[in-house]
């Protein structure tokens, strides 16, 4: 345990995922468990004294991988070497606001978080992004860093990814572990596409197995892309354990690689693949290896496919116009 410990800032810190997540990263499960980490907590002014709290609560647990813990309200402060970024704080639509009112007021928390990360982030910085609407977002920071490769910045659609393996491994009767290969496409919102066509069940085409496109069409599909408001109207908060989860399983995943025949989803620039337009930060398959990730190619898109990842692609499309138009990015 000589290694150099890996900073990690998290931002929005003193929040309901916040309070899920940064034990599991002083523990070990994030990057490793024999791998040493600082977190440097950002916060606003109202929520510092909340993550005083909970960094005297992480010093209680005596981690071994935990080499300390700085609070601040500065994000040149927060990302000053940071190696890995999760922004989780943002700003939640309230009562009459519009959506226009919602990403300019989450433009004036990832353009500067964004900007702070290009000027004192470490050179190999990943970031992930979980605030809402988070692959806007996540937009809107990485033209704020123009110094920063393109691709380290990556949104989440982990969350999505593990609630369809849950629902598929509920209908099939298999086990989550048995589920391979299923992909989230597009947006991290109610018009995300949950593709099972490609996906394996102990090794069998789930479609096939499933074999019931009406059950596909009007209840997994649904129940995936609507799951984050069924949580928020059954527990009266949005999800923040299983979000939590999804942010762990992210990093973890991109950092230490896909399982050798299976693949992940995440938010990540185009490339122009399948027909998503270069530079929208959109849900795709992909493997990862050595902490790098590639898009998985040469999947057959059917028709029933097409017609919802390009719904979902063209909201992105309309979320990037809107920021654009607002000088956001
Ligand atoms: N991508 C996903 O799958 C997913 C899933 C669940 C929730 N979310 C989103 O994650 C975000 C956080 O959720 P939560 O339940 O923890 O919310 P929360 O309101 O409990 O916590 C948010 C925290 O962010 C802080 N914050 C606000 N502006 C900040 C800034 N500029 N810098 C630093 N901190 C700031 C607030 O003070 C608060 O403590 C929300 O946008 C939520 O919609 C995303
Ligand atoms: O916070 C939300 O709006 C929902 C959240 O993104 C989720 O998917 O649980």
């Amino acid at each position: 345990m000589t290694r150099t410990p890996v900073n990690v800032t998290v931002t929005g810190a003193a929040g309901q995922i916040g309070y899920a997540l940064l034990f599991r990263i002083a523990s070990g499960q994030l990057l490793g468990a024999d791998v040493p980490v600082k977190l440097r907590l950002l916060e606003i002014p109202q929520g510092l004294k909340a993550a005083e709290g909970t960094a005297m609560e992480l010093d209680d647990c005596a981690f071994p991988l935990l080499r300390g813990i700085d609070i601040t309200d500065d994000p040149n402060v927060a990302f000053a070497g940071a190696n890995v970024a999760l922004l989780v704080g943002a700003r939640p639509r309230t009562k009459g606001m519009e959506r226009g009112d919602l990403l300019e007021a989450n433009g004036g928390i990832f353009k500067p978080q964004g900007k702070a990360i290009n000027d004192h982030a470490a050179d190999d910085i990943k970031v992930l992004v979980v605030g809402n609407p988070a692959n806007t977002n996540a937009l809107i920071a990485q033209a704020a860093a123009p110094d920063v490769p393109a691709e380290r910045f990556t949104a989440m659609t982990r969350l999505d990814h593990n609630r369809a393996i849950s629902q598929l491994a509920k209908k099939t009767g298999a086990s989550v572990s048995d589920i391979k290969r299923l992909t989230i496409w597009g947006n991290h919102s109610a018009t995300q596409y949950p593709d099972i066509f490609h996906a394996e069940v102990a090794g069998k085409n789930a479609a096939e197995i499933v074999n019931d496109e009406a059950w596909l069409a009007d209840s997994f599909i649904p129940t995936v892309a609507k799951r984050g408001a069924a949580i928020i109207e059954a527990r009266g908060a949005s999800s923040a354990a299983s979000a939590a989860n999804a942010a762990i399983d992210h990093v973890h995943t991109w950092v230490n690689g896909t399982a050798e025949g299976d693949w992940t989803s995440m938010g990540i620039p185009s490339d122009g693949s399948y027909g998503v337009p270069e530079g929208l930060i959109s849900s795709f398959p992909v493997t990862c290896k050595d902490g790098e990730y590639e898009i998985v190619q040469g999947l057959e898109i059917n028709e029933f496919s097409r017609g919802r990842i390009d719904a979902s692609v063209q909201e992105l499309v309309e979320e990037r116009d809107a920021v654009r138009g607002l000088g956001l990015i």
